[in-house]
This record gives C-alpha cells, structure tokens and sequence, in this order.
C-alpha cells in the first residue's frame, strides 16, 4: 500500500536531522536549562528520560506528524477494540483484556471475553494457591517442592523472565524450573535436582504440537512413571494451551488444563494461564499487581497524547535511530541483575513481532524495520561488550533500566549500581575529545611522542543516544509496566512500518525442515542424495563421529 503522507513525513525527518547532525547532544543541554524536564514523561514514580537523544522539539513535531500520518491513533484503537490487526491469521490482538481488572465489557471480535478470562484466571488462582499451601500433592501425598514449567518461546521467557525479577516476592512458594531446550541437558539438568514425589511438571504450549516441549514433556514424563508408576501422571503434570483437545491425548487431568484463546499471541500470553508458574511462584495477589502494571501502561498509552506517551516516544525515538540514522542494533540494560532475563524475553517480543520485510498488504515494507535487540545486565555488560558501543564504527542506542531503590540490597551496591548507570549515560552523550585526552595525558606527565601515538586510542566520540527508564523499585507492578510498555513500543512501531506485529511465519521453514531432518539424523543408514551437499556433508560426519 503506498503511503504519501509517511513518505513525506520521514522524507521531512530527514532534512531536518541533516541540520541536526552538526549540533552536538551536550550543545542542546546548554542551550535549554530545562531540557531534562522536556525530554522527560512521568508516570507518577515511573520515569522515561529521553534527553540525552539528538532530538530536538522540532524532531518531536516531526515525529509525532509521521505518526499520524501512519494513523497510529487509528491503529491503536482497532487493537484496543478487538478488530482482527493480525491480518495474516484472522486475529484479534487482545493480550489487554487479560489485565484490565475493571468493569465493563471487553470486545474482542464482537464477544465481551471478560466472563471467559475471569474465570480462566480464577481457575489459575485456585490451583496456583492449591499448590502454594500444599492442598494439592503428588502421588505420595508429599506436598511440592518443585515446579516444572516445560516450554519455549511464550510460553518460557515470560514467566521464566519474570519468576527471576520477582524472585523476592515468593516467599512461601515452591522452587520454579523453566526447561526450554530439545537439549536433554536441559532436562536433565534440572531433573538431577529434583525428587520426583515432590515435583509438578506445567507442559505450557499454545499449539501442543512444538518439537521442544512436547519431548521434553515425553520425557519428564517418562521420568515420573520410572519413579512412581504410571497412575501418578495425572497427579504430577498440568498443563496450558489453547489446544484442550491434543492436551486430552497426553494424559493430563482436565481439572488441571488451563487455557487461552488464540487472540493471545505466544510472545504476548504471559498474562494468561502461561503464566500459571508465576502465579505459583509469587502467588496470586503478587501477580494480580502484575497484571495492574500492565493495566497501568495501557491507560497510559490509550489516554496520553503521543507528544508525552511513552511507549509511542519510546517508538518514536527508536523508528529516527532505525530509519533516519540507520542504526540496525539497539540494546537493552537493565541495571538491575533481577531482570537478566529481561532482554532475551524483549528479544522474542520485538524481534518475533518487528522483524519483517513484507508489509502487511503483502509488498515490500517501504522502511527499514526492527532491529536486532540484545543486551546484559549492568555493571557486567561494561566489562564485555560496551567497548564496542563506546569506540566502535557502528552507533548503538541503548535503553538504561534502573531503580530508584532496591527491594532487598544494601544501600552501597545499589549506590554504585546506580553512579555506573548513569555514568555510562553520560559518558555515551559527552564522549571525550582528542584535546582532552591529549590535555589529561600531559597531566598525567606523558612526553609528546607518547601523547601523539597514545591519545587516538581514547577518544570518544560521544553522542551516542541512550535513554533511562527510572522505576522506584522492581515489584510486580513495576515489572507489569516495563513488559506492556514495550509491547506497546513495539506495536507503534510496526504501524510506522506498516508490518503485521502479531505473525510470525519466519519461525516455519526451520521447523519444517528440522521435522524432516530428525529421521534421517536418527537412522544412520537413511540416504543423503535428497540433501544439499553441505547438509548431508554435515550428517555424514556426525556419523563417522559416532562409529568412533
Ligand atoms: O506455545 P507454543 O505453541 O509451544 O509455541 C512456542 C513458541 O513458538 C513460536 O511459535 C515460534 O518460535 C513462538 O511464537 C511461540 O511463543
């Protein structure tokens, strides 16, 4: 579908950031005193900085006239009302109603879902404080110890990123496992830890049909019947999934299957049953407080206009590094250890989502669309890879997430944690210049000839854009908030690309040839001649390797 007015409107960004580009960050800082209190939002304790961006107010006009141009108003209240905005597969994009705790009717393709989900998540509730208090137990009558979650994609890095970030909060509750991989050691690993009379396996699955889960459940199942016999499947296994039908064929009890609608996407369902192993972990009260986080951004990002909405500046501020500056990475660092899952979980969310080159009528996108997202805790990533986002050739915008307090550690490791964050903000934005390098090295008493061959090497550049998110202290609510703040960044930025967010058929052609390789990597006499020759190559070693 061709789109003047967006043509236009980027076409308008990139003069203006011609201009732009011979001013300096730390310039804008000198040039408007209250620069921080303008690039800033608010959200009650909830900060999103932004200042430190070579944008200036004029950038934002034209950011906010692409906006409208791409109709984000428009698109955003499709979503909201349950229209089917996942063209490719028919859906509704409704993961929203899952943590609106309010009233009124929830729409999502002409059917109020509110009764649906209530209930569904009551049913969560019950079993996650059934388990908690011991009420419910294993085969033997052993109250759990342990649980299992058995997925991969949405249905693990959700809830394994978030039982990590709440870890403080589940005190009185089991120990939590997230088993992802068709790797056995994964598995295994896991299972080396656990006493089967006291473990509850959840086979988390919105198909029931992916390779990794499903023989990672065969097996964790298979490691229950060794131990305790087959009558104790049913008393050691659970499972979720919009598939209540293939779940019925692999013996779990009904009473114990829990399920969502295929309005959820995968990378979207942690507020859902998939997230029944938070739910036990943190218990339900805890994750209710989730939910209202999430409750939180959605009013936000509904009722704010987009010239002080986050998540829509947020967006906004990434599509100018992507598709005016041409940064093809961003990275994500939390400053907070808790969230060490947090950019692997944002990984699937962006990456799955935004990373498409078709556009949604079917054409070639007209922009340039994600970028590869990736990122570390602070302080260990300054110690690995931010040499390269210092010094290196290509510029990488960075999102800094930080706590104003921490929930249980001493006062001096958050102090220091906190002076780094914001130290390598500062040092991104300001660089350092050859003449002060060559200034500092003559005080540090070095001859010319040393200061001449030295001082190149530790120059900074600077003006290397980052933003921070500022939280009072990582708690489910707060956790609520980052999580549905960019799944909303993500979703305006794919309406500025006009892609489709919600499929992802770029997970399909892997799968299908991984189905269609297993056989022959199991049976070493099945014929090569099909294959490329690098493939059957490969195989014919990994033959000779395992005839010694
Ligand atoms: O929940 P399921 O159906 O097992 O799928 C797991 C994951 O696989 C994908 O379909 C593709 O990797 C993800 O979108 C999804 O979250």
């Amino acid at each position: 579908m061709s789109r003047p007015n967006v043509l236009e409107a980027m076409a308008a960004l990139q003069d203006h950031a011609r201009m732009l580009r011979t001013q300096r960050t730390t310039e804008l800082f000198a040039a408007d005193p209250g620069r921080f209190a303008n690039f800033s939002v608010a959200l009650d304790d909830f900060l999103f900085d932004f200042s430190k961006h070579r944008v200036t107010r004029e950038t934002l006009g034209l950011l906010i006239a692409l906006a409208r141009a791409a109709d984000v108003e428009g698109r955003r209240a499709a979503l909201f009302a349950g229209e089917p905005v996942n063209s490719t597969e028919h859906r509704a994009a409704a993961h929203m109603a899952l943590r609106d705790l309010g009233q009124g009717p929830l729409l999502v393709g002409g059917e109020d879902v509110r009764g649906l989900v209530a209930q569904e998540r009551a049913r969560v509730y019950d079993f996650a404080r059934a388990v908690r208090s011991g009420a419910l137990r294993g085969a033997r009558g052993e109250p759990f110890s342990d649980i299992v979650n058995i997925g991969i994609g949405g249905s693990d890095l959700g809830p394994a990123m978030a039982a990590r970030a709440l870890s403080p909060f589940t005190a009185g509750g089991p120990r939590t496992h997230f088993v992802s991989n068709v790797d056995g050691a994964d598995l295994a690993d896991t299972l080396k830890t656990l006493d089967p009379a006291r473990a509850l396996f959840i086979v988390s699955s919105k198909t029931f049909t992916t390779q990794e889960t499903m023989t990672n459940a065969q097996s964790a199942r298979a490691f229950i019947v060794e131990a305790l016999g087959e009558a104790a499947v049913a008393s050691h296994f659970a499972a979720v999934s919009t598939r209540l039908d293939k779940v019925a064929a692999f013996g779990v009890d009904v009473s114990r299957v829990f399920g969502f609608w295929d309005w959820v996407g995968g990378r979207y369902s942690l507020w859902s049953s998939i997230g029944l192993s938070l739910a036990i972990a943190i218990g339900p009260e805890h994750f209710t407080e989730f939910l209202r986080g999430g409750a939180d951004i959605d009013a936000h990002f509904v009722e704010a206009p987009l010239e002080r909405n986050i998540p829509a500046l947020m967006a906004l501020i990434g599509v100018f590094h992507r598709n005016v500056e041409g940064r093809a990475a961003h990275a994500v660092i939390p400053y907070d250890q808790r969230l060490a899952r947090f950019p692997a979980y944002l990984q699937q969310l962006d990456m799955e989502s935004n990373g498409k080159a078709v556009a949604r009528d079917g054409g070639v996108a007209e922009f340039a669309t994600g970028p590869i997202i990736f990122g570390e805790p602070g302080t260990n990533g300054q110690h690995a890879f931010f040499q390269l986002l210092h010094q290196g050739t290509d510029v990488t915008p960075i999102d800094f997430l930080v706590a104003a307090e921490p929930i249980d550690a001493d006062a001096h490791h958050h102090a220091l944690l906190f002076a780094n964050c914001l130290a390598q903000s500062e040092a991104f934005m300001r660089g350092r210049t050859l003449g002060e390098v060559k200034a500092l090295l003559a005080a540090q008493g070095l001859g010319a000839a040393e200061i001449e061959a030295l001082a190149p090497h530790k120059v900074f550049s600077g003006d290397r854009p980052s933003s921070v998110l500022l939280y009072k202290r990582l708690d489910p609510r707060t956790l609520g908030r980052l999580v549905a703040l960019y799944e909303h960044k993500v979703f305006v930025q794919s309406v500025i690309w006009d892609i489709n967010p919600f499929d992802q058929w770029g997970v399909e052609l892997g799968k299908e040839l991984a189905n269609r390789l297993a056989p022959i990597v199991e049976n070493a006499s099945a014929p090569l001649d099909a294959l490329d020759g690098s493939t059957a190559g490969l195989i014919r070693w990994r033959r000779e390797a395992e005839r010694g």
